[in-house]
C-alpha cells in the first residue's frame, strides 16, 4: 500500500491525517526506542512480507487443527532459515517484536525461542552451553520447557517428576509416578521438540532438593520418534495459540547422564553430593526473563488492536449525535472515544515500563555474575506485577477494542478474537496473575516491616515515606497525580499490614492471616504496580527530548493515563485522603477534555505504530480503511461459499423441510 496515495484511501481517513499535529516519524522512533531501531525493524518485515512463502493458502480459520499446525511450522521454520541467512546476522531475541503477526495463533518454535534457549544461556554451566545452546541456537536442535504439571503448575514446589542419581552410573533415573506428575502444556512438545528442559524433583544422597531443571533428549535425531521410556504428545484444543502444539510427556524411568542436569547456579558431584546455589530461587530464572519479555509482548499485542479499533472507529458512521444531521463518524461519540483512546495510552505506559523493567534486569544480571544476589527480590517483584498488570491490561484493553467495532469486530478477519486469545492466556501462563501478584504483597509486607533497613530496592523505598501519608496535594500536576498514587499505595500496604498484624495479635497463625487479607493484598500489589508504571510514564515524558508536537501528545497521553486510573480505582485515592471527591470529579471533567483534545490525533497516533497491513492482518484495520470491500472479499473466502447449495442441505435439511409432507 503506498502511503502517499491519498486517492485509495478512504475520504475519513484521509481527512483524519491531515489533521495531524506532530512528527509521525518521530513518535515511531519513540515507540521503536530509537531511529536505527525503526530502520531494523522496516528491515526485518520488508523482508518478511515481500516473501509469498509467508501466505496462507486458506485463511487459517478453515484449516483442520493439523493443517494449522503444519502451515505454521513450514513458515515458522522458513522464517528461521531467513534470518539464519541474513548477513547482517538478525538476533531474533532483540528483534522478536519486528515478527509480531507473520505467524498466527503462536507458533511450534515459540518456546523453543523464548523458554529453551534462554534457559540454556541462564540455567547451563559453560561446557554445557558449548554442547547444547550452538546447536539449538542453529536450530539443530529444538526444545521447550517443561515444568508445568497436570496436577501443578503454579505451585512449582509441588512438582512430582522425579530425578534420582545414581552414583554407580553417573546417571539421573527421570520419572514420572503418577497421572498428576505428567507433564503438560509445554509449548512445542506435543509433535515438534526432540529436547527439552525439565524440571524435576532432584533427589540424591536420600533426600530432595527441590525443582531443578535437566536437559533431556525425547526425539531420535534421525526419526524424530520418541525415544525408549518417553511418551509424548499433543494436549488438544485450546481457547488459543493453536498452532503451539502444547504437549504432555512421561518418563518411565528414563536414564539421563549426570551431566545433564543444568549447572550453572546447583551441581551434583560424581559422588552425589550437592552442592547448592547462591539463592535458592536461581532455578525460577527462566520464568523470570520471560515474565520481563511478556511485558513488551502485550504492549505489541495492543498496539495492533488499538490500531484496528482506532482506524474503523474513523471510517464507521452510526446513528447520530445532531438529530436528522448526517450519521457520524462513531469515533465521535465521546463513550467510544473513552473506549479506544485510554488504550493508545496504555501502550505507551507498557512501553516504557518494559524498557525500565528490562534496564534492571540487565543491572541485576550483570550483578550476578558477580555472584550479588542482593536484587534479585525486587527483580521479582517488578517482573511479577508488570507481567500481572502489562497481561491483565493488555487483554482487557484489546477486548474493549474487539466491543468498540461491534458486530465486526467479532468476525475472525477482524484479527481481534485472534489477538484477544493470543492476549489473555499471558494472564495464565508463566506464573497466573494472582499469585504473582501475591508474590508482589509478600515482598511489600516484609519491606514495610523492614523499613530502617537499608536494602537498595528502589521500587519499594517510598514505603518509608510516612510524612506523605498525611499530606493530600492540592495542585494537578501530573506529578501530583503520581504523588497520589504513591499515597494510596502506601496506604493499601499499611492498611494490610495493620489487619495481618491484628489477626495475628489475635492468635492466627500468620499463613491464616494471610489468606484472609488476600484480597487486599492483591489491591496492594496491583496499586504498587500501578504506581510503578505511572511514574516511568511520568518521568520518561518529561524528561523526553522531543518536539513540541510530540511532546504535548505524550504529555496528554500520559495525563489521560493517569486520570483514567484514578477513576477507575478511585476508592482508594478518596479513603486515604489524596484526593477528596470534589478532585475526583474536576478530575472526571478533564479526562472529557483529554478525550475531546486526543481525537483529532488518534488516528495518526496509531499510524505512527507503523504496522504494516499485512502483519496487521485486518479487515477494519487497514491503512486505507477500505473495510466494507474487505469484508465482502474475506466473506467469500467461506467453504461454505463454494457452492450455492451446500451437501449438508440434502442430508440433513431437506429431509426435515419434507418430513411433514
Ligand atoms: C530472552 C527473550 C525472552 C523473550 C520472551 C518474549 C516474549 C514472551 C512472549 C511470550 C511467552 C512465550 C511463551 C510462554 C510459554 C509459557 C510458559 C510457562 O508458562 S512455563 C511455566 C511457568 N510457571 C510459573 O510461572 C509458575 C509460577 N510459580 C512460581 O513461580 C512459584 O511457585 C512461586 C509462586 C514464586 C512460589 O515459589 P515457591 O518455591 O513455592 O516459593 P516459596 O513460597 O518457597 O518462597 C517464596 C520466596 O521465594 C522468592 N522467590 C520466588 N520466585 C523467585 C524468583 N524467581 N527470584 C527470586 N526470588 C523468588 C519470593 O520472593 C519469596 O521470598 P521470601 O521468602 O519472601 O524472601
Ligand atoms: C497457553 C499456555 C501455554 C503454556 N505453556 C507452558 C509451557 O511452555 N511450559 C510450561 O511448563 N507450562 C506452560 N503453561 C502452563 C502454565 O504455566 C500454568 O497453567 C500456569 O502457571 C498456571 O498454573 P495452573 O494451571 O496450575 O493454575 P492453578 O494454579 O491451578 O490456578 C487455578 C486457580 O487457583 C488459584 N491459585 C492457585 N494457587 C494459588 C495461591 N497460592 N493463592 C491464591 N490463588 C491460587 C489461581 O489464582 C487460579 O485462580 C502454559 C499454559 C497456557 C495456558
Amino acid at each position: 500500500m503506498d502511503k502517499n496515495n491519498e486517492r485509495e484511501c478512504n475520504e475519513d481517513l484521509i481527512r483524519e491525517r491531515r489533521k495531524c499535529n506532530f512528527n509521525i516519524e518521530e513518535l515511531t522512533n519513540i515507540v521503536d526506542g530509537g531511529k536505527a531501531r525503526t530502520a531494523r525493524r522496516r528491515e526485518i518485515q520488508r523482508l518478511l512480507i515481500n516473501d509469498p512463502e509467508f501466505l496462507d493458502e486458506i485463511p487459517q480459520d478453515y484449516m483442520s487443527h493439523e493443517d494449522r499446525y503444519s502451515n505454521e511450522l513450514r513458515k515458522s521454520a522458513h522464517l528461521m532459515q531467513k534470518l539464519a541467512d541474513q548477513e547482517s546476522g538478525h538476533d531474533i531475541h532483540q528483534d522478536i517484536g519486528a515478527l509480531t503477526g507473520i505467524l498466527k495463533d503462536g507458533n511450534p518454535l515459540m518456546v523453543h525461542l523464548s523458554m529453551f534457549i534462554p534457559a540454556i544461556l541462564g540455567q547451563a554451566n559453560s561446557e554445557q552451553q558449548e554442547k547444547w545452546l550452538g546447536r539449538s541456537l542453529r536450530n539443530e536442535i529444538i526444545g521447550t520447557y517443561a515444568q508445568t504439571e497436570l496436577g501443578h503448575g503454579t505451585f512449582v514446589r509441588g512438582l512430582e517428576t522425579r530425578a534420582t542419581y545414581d552414583p554407580t552410573v553417573e546417571e539421573f533415573v527421570l520419572h514420572t509416578p503418577t497421572i498428576t506428575a505428567t507433564k503438560w502444556w509445554p509449548g512445542g512438545l506435543g509433535k515438534t521438540c526432540n529436547y527439552c528442559v525439565v524440571m524435576a524433583q532432584l533427589y540424591t544422597q536420600g533426600r530432595c532438593y527441590g525443582p531443578h531443571p535437566f536437559i533431556v533428549q525425547l526425539r531420535d535425531e534421525e526419526t524424530h520418534r520418541s525415544l525408549p521410556g518417553i511418551t509424548l504428545g499433543e494436549i488438544g484444543p485450546r481457547l488459543g495459540l493453536n498452532s503451539n502444539d502444547n504437549g504432555f510427556l512421561k518418563f518411565e524411568n528414563h536414564r539421563i547422564p549426570r551431566t545433564n542436569m543444568l549447572m550453572k547456579h546447583s551441581q551434583v558431584l560424581k559422588d552425589g553430593t550437592y552442592v547448592k546455589p547462591l539463592h535458592n530461587k536461581l532455578s525460577y530464572g527462566t520464568m523470570m526473563l520471560v515474565r520481563v519479555g511478556i511485558v513488551g509482548a502485550c504492549s505489541r499485542s495492543l498496539q495492533y488492536a488499538v490500531t484496528i479499533a482506532t482506524r474503523y472507529s474513523a471510517v464507521r458512521h452510526q446513528s447520530e449525535i445532531v438529530p436528522g444531521q448526517p450519521e457520524p463518524q462513531i469515533l465521535d461519540y465521546q463513550t467510544q472515544q473513552y473506549k479506544v483512546i485510554p488504550q493508545i495510552a496504555s501502550v505507551f505506559a507498557l512501553i516504557f515500563s518494559a524498557r525500565s523493567l528490562s534496564k534492571i534486569q540487565s543491572s541485576v544480571t550483570a550483578k550476578l555474575k558477580d555472584g550479588n544476589t542482593d536484587l534479585l527480590p525486587e527483580l521479582h517483584s517488578l517482573s511479577s506485577g508488570l507481567k500481572a498488570l502489562s497481561s491483565s491490561d493488555a487483554s482487557w484493553g484489546v477486548e474493549v477494542c474487539r466491543l468498540a467495532c461491534g458486530g465486526h469486530g467479532y468476525l475472525a478477519s477482524s484479527n481481534l478474537p485472534r489477538t484477544y486469545t493470543g492476549t489473555t492466556c499471558a494472564i495464565t501462563y508463566e506464573g497466573e496473575n494472582t499469585v504473582l501478584l501475591l508474590q508482589v504483597a509478600r515482598y511489600l509486607i516484609k519491606s514495610y516491616r523492614s523499613i530502617g533497613k537499608e536494602t537498595g530496592a528502589s521500587s519499594v523505598s517510598y514505603l518509608a515515606d510516612q510524612t506523605s501519608l498525611a499530606s493530600s496535594s492540592s495542585s494537578f500536576s501530573n506529578k501530583a497525580l503520581v504523588q497520589a498514587f504513591k499515597l494510596s499505595a502506601l496506604s493499601l500496604v499499611a492498611e494490610a499490614e495493620a489487619r495481618l498484624q491484628k489477626l495475628c495479635d489475635m492468635g492466627q497463625e500468620f499463613y491464616h492471616a494471610w489468606n484472609y487479607c488476600s484480597v487486599l493484598l492483591l489491591k496492594c500489589a496491583e496499586a504498587h504496580t500501578r504506581y510503578y508504571i505511572c511514574e516511568k510514564y511520568e518521568q520518561t515524558v518529561d524528561s523526553l527530548k522531543a518536539s513540541e508536537g510530540v511532546k504535548n501528545v505524550l504529555q496528554s497521553l500520559c495525563r489521560l493515563y493517569l486520570i483514567y486510573h484514578i477513576t477507575l480505582t478511585h476508592g482508594d485515592f478518596l479513603k486515604c485522603g489524596a484526593l477528596t471527591p470534589r478532585n475526583i470529579a474536576v478530575l472526571e471533567g478533564e479526562m472529557c477534555d483529554l478525550l475531546a483534545v486526543l481525537r483529532p490525533q488518534a488516528v495518526s497516533i496509531v499510524d505512527a505504530f507503523d504496522i504494516p497491513d499485512e502483519l496487521l492482518g485486518s479487515t477494519l484495520g487497514c491503512w486505507d480503511g477500505n473495510v466494507y470491500q474487505r469484508l465482502y472479499d474475506e466473506a467469500l473466502k467461506s467453504p461454505l461459499n463454494k457452492t450455492d447449495v451446500p451437501d449438508a442441505y440434502y442430508k440433513y435439511l431437506l429431509p426435515l423441510m419434507k418430513s411433514s409432507l
